[in-house]
């Protein structure tokens, strides 16, 4: 399985309007995406995921390092390159905001030189499929925010290319619409062989859509990894203990020293290792008081908290993934 954007070490500064400050949002930030994979690009606000996505598909250009799309690069041969991307971005900017839902469609439609009848067939599948046929001949202007996202989708899914980048597809929409787009996302990702990039804060999308992800932090990887192992990882390292005691305040400290990942309340204590071997200090600290444990149970982890623990605390990465 070859790779199909390989994106290296590629830097991106932004220079503030009125202070001339330049601002780092991407440093050096690599990674590749096979065919056919489906990447969750994740990070807190400002890490620079925009702007990763932004340099993918072209809108950018890096300050240093390049991309490269199924084996050309963005550089040197930027037609060739780009012709297999389409971008859902923020602002739904791949759309026209003075045409009709329908003549959007076709518009993409026609750019991919498909036959009329195949045209007519397609747009009225994706219609149906996105809920869209009441909207038809609305003008994207006068659409909600949710129709707009699902229309942006759906032309992405009309222009048909081998890759799809999606920047937080489901932000902002009312319960109802973000689960519909979640639903048109997992049919998205199921059609066999699309390459798709997926930027978001929605964990539900990571954990039921994505098989790797890729977390940046101010503007650099902190993890590359694939996700079931992830959530694998932290589960067996994350332990809700019942105690028949409260703890004293000198282990409370020792706690906050050596198992740094933990929560304490009402006789409960909640810890997630960062090392299989952690168990054992972890013991010593309950054993030096005496403290009986009443019952002591694997966590079980969404993704949501393995996020969360990632991104919390300086060196704690390299300690949790080297150590797997
Ligand atoms: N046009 C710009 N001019 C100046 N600074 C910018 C510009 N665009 C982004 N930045 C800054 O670059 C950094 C990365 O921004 P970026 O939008 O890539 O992050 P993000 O991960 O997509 O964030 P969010 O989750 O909030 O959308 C931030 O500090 C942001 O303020």
């Amino acid at each position: 399985m070859g790779s199909m954007i390989e994106v290296k070490s590629v830097k991106k500064a932004y220079k503030k309007r009125k202070t001339k400050e330049r601002i780092t949002a991407v440093n050096h930030v690599s990674f590749t995406v096979n065919r056919g994979e489906i990447l969750g690009l994740l990070g807190p606000n400002g890490a620079g995921k925009t702007t990763t996505i932004k340099m993918i598909c072209g809108l950018l250009v890096p300050d240093e390092g390049t991309v490269v799309i199924n084996g050309y690069d963005i550089k040197k041969e930027r037609l060739k390159a780009l012709r297999h991307i389409s971008a859902v971005l923020e602002g739904n900017r791949n759309l026209y905001w003075r045409l009709t839902v329908r003549e959007n469609l076709e518009y993409f439609a026609g750019n991919r030189g498909f036959g009329r009848k195949d045209i007519h067939s397609k747009i009225e599948e994706l219609l149906s499929l996105f809920r869209l046929k009441k909207k038809e001949h609305e003008l994207v202007n006068n659409l909600s925010r949710g129709m707009q996202q699902k229309l942006a989708i759906a032309v992405a899914m009309m222009a048909d290319t081998d890759i799809i980048l999606l920047d937080e597809p489901t932000l902002g929409l009312d319960v109802e619409t973000g689960y519909e787009v979640r639903e048109l996302l997992r049919y998205i990702t199921d059609k066999e062989g699309k390459t798709i990039i997926i930027s978001t804060h929605d964990m539900p999308v990571v954990q039921d859509l994505c098989k790797r992800t890729v977390i940046i932090n101010e503007g650099k990887v902190v993890t590359d990894e694939q996700v079931d192992n992830l959530i694998k990882l932290f589960e067996t390292r994350a332990y809700s203990i019942k105690l028949r005691s409260p703890l004293s305040d000198n282990q409370l400290q020792l706690l906050q020293e050596k198992i740094p990942m933990h929560d304490y309340h009402d006789h409960m204590l909640e810890v997630t290792l960062e090392q299989d071997d952690d168990i054992y200090i972890l013991m010593d600290i309950l054993r030096d008081k005496h403290t009986k444990i009443e019952k002591m149970d694997r966590t079980t982890v969404d993704f949501e908290q393995v996020f969360m623990t990632l991104l919390k605390g300086e060196g704690y990465n390299e300690k949790v993934l080297s150590s797997h």
